[in-house]
């Protein structure tokens, strides 16, 4: 009789080492780290424990020296970056920091971003029905943008505006993994709650696994599993015993 399979992860990162150019040591040094598929975790540790090395991982925007790095069932380190490119557009919505949305470009084109470069965001946007502006506009309402906004250019928005439309510009297109890097910095406790609640709501709805860096503790609980990256990174504590 057949065994049921595990699901596939949506990261599984192996013995893995990543240093940077011209740097003597590791940034990033992991036994192993799984996020499970729908999966929500919080990612915190002190400046410099490799948050961003660790996302910039996941993302396939930098390769490893060493180790694999499974995302979707796919090992990274196997694509040409070309198709890591391509991958990463098709199945991460990333938050940045700083949101990187396009200031010549209004709400709406900067949420459908991603469905001109990726045919397989676009086709999962077509297919709720509707077209794309509809669908861009149903996420933002979804996001507490209001209509009025939805054609200004994004350099109009206050910062949390501009983090919801930032938010709508990773989750259009239901890619399966969602990866956001201090996104609530700039906000005071109230609205990081408040837009950790829509972020979170969205991610269920869209069966997203989520993974969420922050220094802020607070918001830790309301995650299914939290990681001090300076825990398990052995890189980390090989920068403090220097
Ligand atoms: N482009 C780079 N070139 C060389 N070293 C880098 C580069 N980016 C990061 N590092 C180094 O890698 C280590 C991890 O940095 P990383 O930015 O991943 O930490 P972080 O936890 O995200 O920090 P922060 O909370 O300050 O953003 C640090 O020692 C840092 O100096």
């Amino acid at each position: 009789m057949n065994q049921p399979q595990p699901a596939t992860p949506a990261i599984h990162l192996r013995n893995l080492s990543f240093t940077w150019p011209g740097q003597p040591h590791p940034a990033l040094a992991l036994d192993e780290l799984r996020v499970e598929a729908r999966e929500h975790i919080f990612v915190s540790g002190p400046s410099g424990s490799g948050k961003s090395t660790l996302l910039a991982t996941i993302g396939g925007i930098i390769a490893p020296q060493a180790g694999s790095v499974e995302v979707l069932g796919q090992a990274l380190q196997d694509l040409p970056a070309a198709r890591r490119d391509r991958f990463r557009v098709d199945h991460i919505g990333f938050i940045f920091q700083q949101f990187n949305l396009l200031p010549y470009l209004s709400v709406t084109d900067n949420v459908l971003l991603p469905c001109q470069f990726s045919s397989c965001r676009k086709g999962r946007t077509l297919q709720q029905g509707g077209g794309l502006q509809e669908a861009a506009h149903s996420l933002l309402a979804s996001l507490d943008l209001a209509p009025a906004l939805w054609a200004r250019p994004v350099t109009q928005l206050s910062i949390g505006q501009q983090q919801r439309v930032a938010a709508a510009r990773a989750l259009i297109g239901r890619p399966e993994i969602i990866v956001a890097d201090e996104p609530t910095s700039a906000l005071d406790s109230d609205r990081q709650q408040a837009f950790l609640d829509l972020l979170q709501r969205e991610c269920a709805h869209g069966g997203a696994a989520l993974v969420f860096v922050s220094h802020d503790q607070r918001l830790a609980e309301r995650f299914h599993r939290r990681i001090a990256l300076e825990q398990v990174n052995r890189a980390a504590s090989i920068e403090e015993s220097a």
